[in-house]
């Protein structure tokens, strides 16, 4: 049998830009507060003789303006895991047996949420990507997502594993690309992070690690994204994707690295990355505005969702591009009650953006403001940059 090209449907591209319709978040149970964290992470890991570096430890945890993070690693658990708690010891396949199960368990959970929030059935969801920084696996986080979530068995699946806290710009890049060239597709996006990979106790010599271990946490978040929003059946959208980049930073190569080894992920960090990202920030956003003819950009009149990689990046990013306070203050709130979340982080602010803007009657979801800014950042070092455009908020609605 012969099929002229002719009768091949033609696959067709979206009109509008790619939208977030839904947004829904999750985290373990287990809360630890950060003015207790000291005292327990020392007695956890065996390390009370270590008394400068535990008073080194509590003051990084003072300045991290971090007050609680939801980590699933609960003392039960690491009284059962005592390779986890030691510095450098085997452990991996412990971590694996945790992260597998649990990654796709926390971002079912997040991802129920964003379905519920947007309306329609499971079926209708055409493609899913899935990102996690660790807990590699065949088949993948994507795979035991779908059949948690009963999606069809031929949804379009893209895992991203090990990319690190950037990721969340990531997974915005490639849902706009499916979404705006594939006509009616709805995209589940999902990043679940949990840090059982990266917990371990102190090493004197090895402060950056220390670090680590006083500022991530553990959380998921779902989003579905999709062009071309049904009135009939979808709300208004939250906001619009109008544009995605990418970049490597001239001169930060090993400033933030993640090896996978039988001890678990290790991280290096670099006391020079604020400043780097600081340095830089504003050829990514020329970059993104400046594709889309727009120019000029007063900072202040853009809503702002940078990952709170640490309180020192923010503090870096306002005295750089000389941004009031209150333009941080999403991001701020979300490092203050859940910490350092990797790639999950920037949807969380967006969620409590969106909220706290409808909340306080403003008029749109960008808090009154048009055009905004998402901003991961991660080992490379890599930048990614999303320029956003809120959607006006329906007085009657809210
Ligand atoms: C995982 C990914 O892919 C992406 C990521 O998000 S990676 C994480 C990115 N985050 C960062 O790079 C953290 C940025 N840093 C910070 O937010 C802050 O420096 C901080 C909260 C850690 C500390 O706050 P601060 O106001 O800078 O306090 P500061 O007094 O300078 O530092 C506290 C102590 O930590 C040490 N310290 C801070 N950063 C350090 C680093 N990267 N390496 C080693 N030591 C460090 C300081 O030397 C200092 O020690 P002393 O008290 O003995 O002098």
């Amino acid at each position: 049998m012969s099929t002229s090209w002719e009768k091949i449907p033609q696959f067709r591209r979206a009109d509008g830009p790619a939208a977030v319709l839904a947004i829904g978040t999750a985290n373990p149970d287990n809360v630890v507060y950060q003015t207790d964290f000291p005292d327990y992470y020392f007695r956890m890991t065996k390390s009370e003789h270590l008394t400068k570096l535990k008073e080194k430890f509590k003051r990084i945890c003072e300045k991290s303006m971090i007050s609680k993070r939801h980590i699933y690693l609960t003392e039960e658990m690491l009284e059962k895991y005592p390779n986890i708690c030691a510095y450098e010891a085997p452990s991996l396949n412990d971590r694996q047996d945790i992260k597998i199960r649990e990654v796709p368990l926390l971002a079912k959970a997040a991802a129920t949420a964003a379905i519920e929030e947007w309306g329609r059935p499971v079926s209708d969801i055409t493609h899913v990507i899935f990102c996690t920084t660790t807990g590699v696996d065949m088949p993948g986080a994507d795979y035991r997502l779908t059949k948690l979530l009963g999606l069809s068995p031929s949804v379009r699946r893209v895992m991203l594993y090990h990319q690190g806290c950037f990721a969340g710009g990531t997974v915005l890049r490639l849902a706009k690309d499916l979404a705006e060239n594939n006509r009616g597709a709805r995209v589940l996006v999902v990043c679940s992070e949990i840090t059982v990979t990266t917990f371990r106790g102190p090493c004197e010599t090895h402060i950056d690690s220390l670090v680590g271990q006083a500022i991530f946490g553990d959380g998921a978040a779902a989003l579905i994204v999709g062009s071309d929003p049904d009135p009939a059946l979808e709300h208004r959208p939250l906001y619009h994707l109008m544009h995605a980049s990418e970049t490597i930073l001239p001169g930060s190569e090993g400033t933030i690295e993640g090896h996978l080894r039988e001890v678990g992920l290790h991280f290096r960090l670099s006391r020079r990355v604020p400043e780097l990202i600081a340095e830089h920030v504003e050829e990514s956003l020329h970059r993104g505005l400046g594709s889309l003819g727009v120019d000029g950009v007063e900072w202040n009149s853009m809503f702002w969702v940078p990952h709170p990689g640490g309180a020192a990046i923010l503090d870096r990013l306002e005295e750089k591009l000389e941004l009031d306070k209150d333009r941080l203050r999403a991001t701020r709130e979300v490092l203050k009650e859940f910490g350092n979340m990797s790639s999950a982080c920037v949807f969380f602010i967006l969620d409590e953006m969106r909220k706290r803007s409808a909340a306080e009657g403003k008029s749109t979801t960008g808090e009154g403001m048009e055009w905004g800014v998402l901003m991961g950042f991660g080992p490379g070092l890599t930048v990614e940059t999303v320029v956003l455009r809120s959607v006006p908020i329906d007085p009657c609605s809210s």
